[in-house]
């Protein structure tokens, strides 16, 4: 099946800025109709976003150091995969044992819809379709707390999730991925993974789960295949015991030069 999926996932897709599906494409959506329902919202008079402030300048010119260690970035390695397939619980481990900050898109978001503003009802209304969150909103987060940890090593997990997340990240903060980890998952086995997670979350349904789905197919492998044109995506076989996969985690993690 994942074979079968990978035959499909040729250059010439990964090029095409069309989501691939065909059918309905309300589903797909990365951020355009959302930015439009919103506008009011993300265009409200407010400071316009910085540039790298310099405590994030501090960590992300050249991460080998180029003014005596003042100036180092973190290594940032995304951590991408379909929903289920385990990012959150690898990042844990890989927190733990290799020293990393773990930030979780995902986890920032819910913090966000926790806050009971108006931005994070928004957010609850996307998550719940399984849509992606405007990359103004998800980015803003994520270089916050870049800039509020110390860590030389950040995880930054299930983001970014679209080409647009993507390049507005690396336009934000003026920096891009040095690893990209893809955990490769049958959907099947997804799914039953998330049916089982039993955390409480608003899509973890099956109707939700097979919306996100299609997301991750149609606009989050283009990024995985941006990435793996520039050698920096490293697939691990998301399948078997955690400790399985976890063997596989540790093998290339070990070998990195941080
Ligand atoms: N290798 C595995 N085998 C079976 N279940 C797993 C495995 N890895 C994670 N899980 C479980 O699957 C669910 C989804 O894992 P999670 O790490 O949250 O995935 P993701 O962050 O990619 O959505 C969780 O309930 C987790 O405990
Ligand atoms: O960069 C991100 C990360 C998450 N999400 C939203 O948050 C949901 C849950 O994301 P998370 O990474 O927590 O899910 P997982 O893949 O781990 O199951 C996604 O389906 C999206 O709706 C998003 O819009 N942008
Ligand atoms: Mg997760």
């Amino acid at each position: 099946m994942v074979v079968e999926k990978k035959k499909k996932r040729g250059k010439s897709e990964a090029a095409d800025p069309q989501p691939r599906g065909g059918g309905s494409r309300d589903h797909l959506l990365c951020d355009t109709m959302w930015r439009r329902r919103v506008g009011a919202l993300l265009l409200r008079p407010r400071s316009p976003l910085p540039p790298p402030s310099s405590t994030l300048r501090r960590h992300l010119p050249d991460h080998q150091g180029s003014d005596g260690g003042n100036s180092r970035k973190p290594f940032i390695a995304f951590v991408l995969g379909g929903p289920g397939s385990g990012k959150g619980t690898q990042c844990a481990r890989i927190a733990s044992d290799y020293g990393f900050a773990h930030l979780s898109a995902g986890d920032l978001l819910r913090n966000e819809i926790s806050s009971g503003t108006e931005k994070g009802e928004l957010i609850l209304d996307i998550i719940k379709q399984g849509k992606i969150v405007p990359s103004e909103i998800t980015v803003e987060l994520i270089r916050k707390a870049m800039e509020s940890t110390d860590a030389k090593r950040v995880l930054i997990d299930g983001f970014p999730r679209c080409e647009e997340n993507r390049i507005a990240f690396e336009r934000i903060t003026g920096t891009e991925p040095d690893l990209v980890v893809f955990f490769d998952c049958p959907e099947d086995e997804m799914v039953k993974r998330l049916l089982g997670r039993n955390q409480g979350r608003v899509d973890d349904n099956i109707e939700t789960i097979k919306k996100r789905l299609k997301v991750f197919e149609s606009l989050n492998i283009p990024v995985i295949d941006y990435y793996s044109s520039r050698g920096k995506v490293h697939k691990i076989n998301a399948t078997g015991t955690e400790q399985e996969i976890f063997g596989a985690v540790r093998k290339l993690f070990s070998s990195l030069r941080f």
